[in-house]
């Protein structure tokens, strides 16, 4: 958290680099930092996001994170997601499964929806527990208005170089229609003594467009394309600002990869324990999940592009880009599939899976639970 000095980021570990998109280049149509940004979200999926001038939001937003989290149990479990799909309120540690075995994961999270924020005091999908109603308007609004914006920015410089119409994307994550859109503030507990490879949350891809995220702690891990080695992702900045000051990491989540036929990649992740003497500390962390609004089908737009035609009657498996599911279905499918309460074995595993069964990767991931 803000505020107290944390132990840098072990050298010893594997540790995947990231591109380092320039967020203000990008708005300004700089075509070389659009071309960084395609090559990430075509290779890796993930990056580094400078100068996005979202930190003094961010700052506020683990307040609030770190505010609700030192409330009663009792008391943020009266906002307990549910186990029937819903994405929104609190989550306590051990609800959701990392695993087909049922392990648990440990870290709970705040979510608040992007139209709850918007709309207060009116109530669009649910309540929230007292701490973020004192800081939706002076916090949570202007973190989620700032994020948009900058996904929204992202969003549009891809979908012009996927030769789709001008904006199209843009149409499809329309802020004035519900959505599963949302802030997340997590809590890792100390780790010291866990094993290094034990999930605190599971791996998974993310369910919408492009995820937002701030840590300031080793733990995430991506799967790097065509290996099943975990690697390290480092923090986005360390608690006194270093090394990486005002970046953000961004990645790209399933309906992007779906409406690109596959041309962008959501990539395998999971956080596991704080590498070296961060195990010691609380492990915070901080996402604006942007999502297309509900209804938006998840099917690749190859009417509207001819790369993203080419691309899905080159997959190997073109059907899988038609998913017959919409962007709200597809996550509740996903959440409600990843409840502990509803693991039930390989096969509960398997009907909450997203994009992990992309031919391209996650070899490991393949051989361990087979494709649906
Ligand atoms: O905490 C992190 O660094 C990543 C969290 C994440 O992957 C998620 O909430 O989807
Ligand atoms: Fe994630």
């Amino acid at each position: 958290m803000p505020g107290v000095m944390l132990p840098p980021f072990p050298d010893d570990v594997p540790k995947h680099p990231l591109l380092v998109v320039d967020y203000q280049l990008v708005k300004a149509g700089d075509s070389a930092e659009i071309d960084k940004l395609w090559d990430a979200a075509t290779k890796l999926g993930f990056w580094y996001l400078k100068d996005h001038d979202a930190d003094a939001e961010v700052h506020a937003m683990f307040q609030m994170g770190k505010e609700t989290m030192q409330l009663p149990l009792d008391e943020k479990m009266k906002y307990e997601q549910g186990d029937e799909g819903s994405n929104f309120g609190y989550k306590a540690a051990g609800a959701s499964a990392v695993d087909s075995a049922g392990t648990v994961d440990s870290v709970e999270f705040i979510n608040v929806a992007k139209d709850d924020a918007l709309a207060y005091p009116s109530v669009v999908h649910r309540t929230y527990p007292q701490t973020v109603n004192a800081r939706i308007q002076s916090t949570v609004k202007p973190f989620t208005l700032k994020a948009i914006d900058i996904c929204n920015t992202l969003i549009g410089a891809l979908n012009d170089r996927l030769g789709l119409p001008h904006g199209k994307l843009n149409e499809l994550h329309c802020i004035d229609k519900p959505s599963f859109c949302q802030s997340r503030c997590t809590k890792n507990p100390p780790a010291r003594g866990v094993p290094a490879d034990k999930p605190a949350l599971g791996q998974h891809t993310d369910y919408g467009s492009l995820s937002f995220l701030h840590n300031r702690l080793g733990g995430l891990q991506v799967m790097p394309p065509g290996t099943s080695e975990w690697c390290y992702i480092e923090a986005s900045a360390a608690p006194d600002g270093q090394p990486l000051p005002g970046h953000a990491i961004c990645n790209v989540g399933d309906a992007l990869a779906l409406f690109s036929g596959g041309i962008l990649r959501s990539n395998l992740h999971r956080v596991v324990a704080p590498p070296g003497a961060q195990a010691a500390h609380e492990r915070w962390s901080l996402v604006y999940f942007h999502r297309p609004h509900n209804g938006v089908p998840l099917a690749a737009l190859a009417r509207d592009s001819a790369m993203i035609a080419d691309a899905v009657a080159a997959a190997a498996e073109p059907g899988k880009y038609s998913t017959g599911e919409t962007a709200d279905a597809w996550l509740m499918r996903r959440v409600r599939m990843r409840r502990t309460k509803n693991m039930t074995g390989p096969d509960a595993w398997r009907q909450g899976l997203g994009t992990e069964h992309d031919v391209r990767a996650q070899t490991a991931v393949a051989r361990e639970v087979p494709a649906y």
